[in-house]
């Protein structure tokens, strides 16, 4: 609360459009105008020492109504040096049209600054102020001038002097008012404490503060109109301010009483409107009871109407015409009443006639379309554009569905998406990931208690349309089960559909659907889909650009490198977000925050703080006046744009998850091997552990595995086995652990499921490090098929192991001998990083894959040396031994 101050003989101005600050009242500002910036910029900001404002009440032009002295001034920008002389009585100098005028109060009230913060908008980079304020003591205006752009004023004080003071409290009226004032004010406290169980050190401030400021405080605290407002501003005299603020307090109170009253009676007939729905409710049994269904007919009229309006086909409308007459002779009560009318609703509401209009396809806008949205994917792009030129010759043709395959996040759905958009229909996705039973899709037959509709007509009401692109994700994440086989359900359909896989796909649904094969991404690839896609879509997603957030090159490759080991660009995408998050959480904390020195706490009047604490303080917006915008619109810019850096990755990202040594790491120990595999993640690098232990010559595998894997690892012991003499010439220690031996063979590949046969060499080659004791190369990973006897078949999804061997850092790839063909998918610049190691039989493997070559045919090298000793010594003579 303020204490005597010395006011300045000029004081800058800011301008309160129909507000008044009263002494001792607290208010909380925003600016946001130039001029108000500019001012609190200059005047409060950037001094050390934070020094008084003037805040001057101002009306416009339009809500001019005879009020006390004012000063009119034309908002004229330009004028910089323009002084307004101050009347003595209603003074409107219009110089400007009308519209232009603002009305200055000649009388306003200084304020000091609690509490100042700064902050910048994004991402316009405007810079705005929060001001916290406390109104001290009364001025008058001598004269107005500018500052640049805003306003300043010479002033003199209203305050009155500690004689003048002295003197008013020796005046009879005056303690008589202040006694009225004071009781008024009690019965006032009093109220507040009972409602809000405050009030206890507001009665405190009754005691200490001089009834003529008490008067200011408590009008500030409650609402009143601006006239009222500004004429206890007017109060100079504490006899006509006490008494104004006697009337007003008395009149708060009593509206407080009478808005009590209202309540008292609101709950009354609250508890009457309840009883009246309890009695509505009972007259509704009672209806039933007789039979008497008048809401139920209202009902089913409504009912018909909006059947009547879905435009449906004529055949359905005939079939649903009739369940509506079934419907009509039923009792609510009997059973299938329900189910019957939610069926009807459903077909009410399902968008018969309703159609995006199909724009005429232009197959270049297309073209444009997918390039703007997909990096790469030429072929892709490419056999859609040939769909849809079909699409444009024959509109009505059934066409294929066109099925995208490929593991997560290489953008299947946005594809999808993309094609809806060049059709210029809607686009919905409907997921049937876990969709087990036939109906979830085709939906329930109606006789079923609790049936419900199938997931592509709940696409269709959705969608609300009946002409959608309809992309049915994840149809090989479908199961069958007895209750029938949900991709049947979609055979009667036509829709661009995804899969990871397509080994799950029942072969008659394959059959329907033309399958386009998306594979994962080379680093190089997913650099220029973050640059050209991700990045500008992540900052704008945040609400950022590249004024805010600058993310170089060098710092999306060790994302990729780093922190993503992924076929597609998913998580890429999601480490793109989070460190947009951050840059987000940084730009607002450039907002700083200038607590000054005296504390609010101290300051503040309880009635004030109360209001403040309540959430109920005036935040009001600080008028522009006088300011052509375009003067300071560029002045605060953000300085400098984040720039991301490896510092940064690690804050925000944490410590890089992938490190290249991760294979070096698996294979330091006998028994371990590398291989490429294909999995619903697309290529994967796939350790395989062997060990074994004393048992019967049993087979044990773990790990989450499919049978035709499991077949593998029994092929490969049965081989292992039968060159058992190779192995335990090779073997040094280890050489007997063939024999009354337990194998066990782990896939420590966490929850990624594996089948098929592509480990089968892999296999081979852990077993073969395990019982000859010597470690497989750590940057060879190797991928094939074997037979019985030792032949390596060709292995599928090529392209995409070697992406992975790539991303794992891996050097050399052993590839069976009839992939070759296969490389020419590989994009140049990986293999431009890998050695390929061609093999025909599993030998040729095991050469590649250890580092002396196979290991038994290492040793047969060393016995062969050992013989050659022997015979160099018999030749020495030794022959008497
Ligand atoms: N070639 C590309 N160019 C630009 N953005 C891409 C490209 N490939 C993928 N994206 C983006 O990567 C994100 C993931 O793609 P999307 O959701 O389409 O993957 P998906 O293949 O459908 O994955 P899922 O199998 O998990 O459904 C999207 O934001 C997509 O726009």
């Amino acid at each position: 609360m303020a204490e005597s101050v010395e006011l300045p003989s000029r004081l800058a101005i800011l301008p309160f459009r129909n507000k008044v600050l009263l002494p001792g009242a607290i208010i909380r500002i925003r600016c946001t105008s130039p001029t108000s910036v500019k001012l609190v910029e200059q005047e409060l900001w950037q001094r050390e020492e934070k020094g008084l404002i003037g805040i001057l009440p101002v009306r416009d032009a339009a809500e001019i109504k005879p009020m006390g002295p004012t000063i009119s001034e034309a908002t004229d920008s330009a004028n910089q040096s323009s002084k307004v002389q101050v009347g003595s009585d209603s003074h409107k100098l219009d110089t400007k049209k009308q519209n232009d005028v603002v009305h200055w109060h000649n009388m306003g009230v200084a304020a000091r600054p609690l509490h100042l913060s700064r902050g910048v908008e994004k991402p316009s980079g405007r810079v705005t102020y929060t001001v916290v304020l406390e109104g001290l003591c009364r001025f008058s205006v001598q004269e107005l001038s500018t500052r640049g752009i805003y306003h300043t004023a010479r002033i003199t004080s209203l305050e009155m002097t500690k004689t003048e003071l002295e003197q008013v409290e020796q005046d009879p009226d005056f303690i008589m008012l202040s006694r009225q004032f004071k009781a008024t004010a009690m019965e006032l406290i009093s109220v507040l404490e009972l409602k809000q169980k405050t009030g206890g050190r507001t009665k405190v401030l009754l005691d200490n503060v001089p009834v003529h400021k008490l008067a200011d405080i408590f009008v500030a605290s409650f609402e009143i109109s601006f006239e009222e407002q500004l004429s206890m501003l007017d109060s100079v005299d504490p006899k006509v301010r006490l008494s104004k603020a006697t009337e007003l307090v008395d009149r708060h109170l009593q509206s407080i009483r009478v808005a009590e009253k209202i309540t008292q009676k609101v709950e009354g007939q609250l508890s009457k409107s309840q009883k009246e729905f309890l009695l509505r409710q009972q007259m509704r049994a009672i209806k039933e009871e007789l039979g008497d269904n008048d809401d139920d007919e209202d009902d089913l009229a409504a009912l018909e109407r909006k059947m009547q309006s879905a435009g449906m086909p004529q055949s359905v409308w005939k079939h649903a015409h009739r369940e509506l007459r079934r419907l009509k002779k039923m009792q609510p009560q009997q059973p299938g009443y329900n189910s019957s009318r939610v069926y009807l609703e459903l077909l009410a509401d399902l968008p018969w006639q309703k159609a995006s209009e199909e724009i005429e396809l232009d197959l270049r806008a297309a073209q444009k379309r997918l390039d703007s949205d997909h990096y790469g994917l030429v072929k892709v792009k490419q056999r859609i554009i040939e769909y849809l030129a079909v699409r444009k010759l024959k509109p009505d043709a059934r066409g294929p569905v066109l099925c995208f395959v490929g593991p997560p996040g290489v953008g299947k759905t946005s594809l999808a998406s993309s094609i809806a958009a060049a059709l210029g229909r809607k686009f919905v996705r409907i997921s049937l990931g876990g969709v087990k039973d036939e109906a979830d899709i085709r939906g329930h037959r109606r006789t079923y208690v609790g049936s419900m509709p199938g997931r592509l007509i709940d696409g269709l009401k959705r969608v609300a349309v009946c002409n959608p692109v309809m992309l049915l994700d994840e149809v090989d994440k479908t199961g069958s089960d007895i209750r029938g086989d949900p991709a049947s359900a979609l055979l009667e359909v036509v829709f661009v559909a995804t899969a990871n896989r397509l080994q799950p796909i029942p072969p008659p649904l394959l059959d329907r659907m033309e399958v386009i094969e998306l594979p994962g991404y080379t680093p190089e690839e997913k650099l220029h889909i973050a640059v050209q896609h991700l990045i500008p879509r992540v900052l704008d997603q945040h609400g950022l650009s590249s004024e805010f957030l600058q993310i170089p090159e060098e710092m999306v490759k060790l994302v990729i490198q780093r922190y993503t080991r992924e076929a597609g660009v998913r998580n890429l995408e999601r480490n793109l977000a989070a460190l947009a998050r951050a840059a987000a959480v940084r730009v607002l904390e450039q907002e700083q925050v200038v607590p000054l020195n005296k504390g609010m706490q101290g300051l503040t009047t309880p009635l004030v703080e109360n209001r403040l604490a309540e959430g109920t303080e005036i935040e009001m917006e600080v008028i522009p006046i006088g300011v052509n915008s375009s003067d300071i619109s560029n002045t605060f810019r953000i300085a400098s744009p984040l720039v991301v850096d490896e510092a940064m990755l690690e804050k925000v990202l944490g410590p890089p998850r992938f490190d290249g040594r991760e294979a070096a790491e698996r294979v330091a120990t006998p028994g371990v091997s590398v291989g490429l595999v294909w999995t619903a993640f697309g290529g994967e690098v796939q350790f395989v552990e062997a060990t074994a232990m004393v048992g019967k010559g049993e087979l044990h595998l773990t790990g989450q595995l499919g049978d035709v894997i499991k077949e593998s690892a029994q092929i490969a012991l049965t081989w292992v086995r039968a060159r058992a003499t190779d192995l335990r010439l090779a073997a040094t220690e280890g050489f007997n652990l063939l024999e009354g031996r337990d194998v066990h063979i782990h896939f420590p590949a966490g929850a990624v499921p594996k089948d098929g046969p592509s480990a089968g060499v892999t296999l081979v080659t852990a077993l073969v490090s395990l019982f000859s004791q010597q470690r497989v190369r750590s940057d060879t990973a190797m991928t094939g098929e074997m037979t019985l006897r030792g032949l390596v078949l060709p292995v599928g999804g090529v392209k995409d192991k070697i992406l992975a061997a790539h991303r794992y850092g891996i050097k050399r790839v052993i590839l069976p001998e009839r992939n070759l063909k296969d490389l020419v998918e590989v994009p140049s610049s990986v293999l431009a990083n890998l050695e390929i190691l061609l093999a025909k039989r599993m030998e040729d493997v095991l050469e590649h894959a250890f580092d002396g070559g196979c290991p038994w045919r290492q040793h047969s090298k060393q016995s062969f040396e050992i013989i050659l000793f022997f015979a160099t010594y018999d030749y020495n003579g030794v022959k008497s031994c």
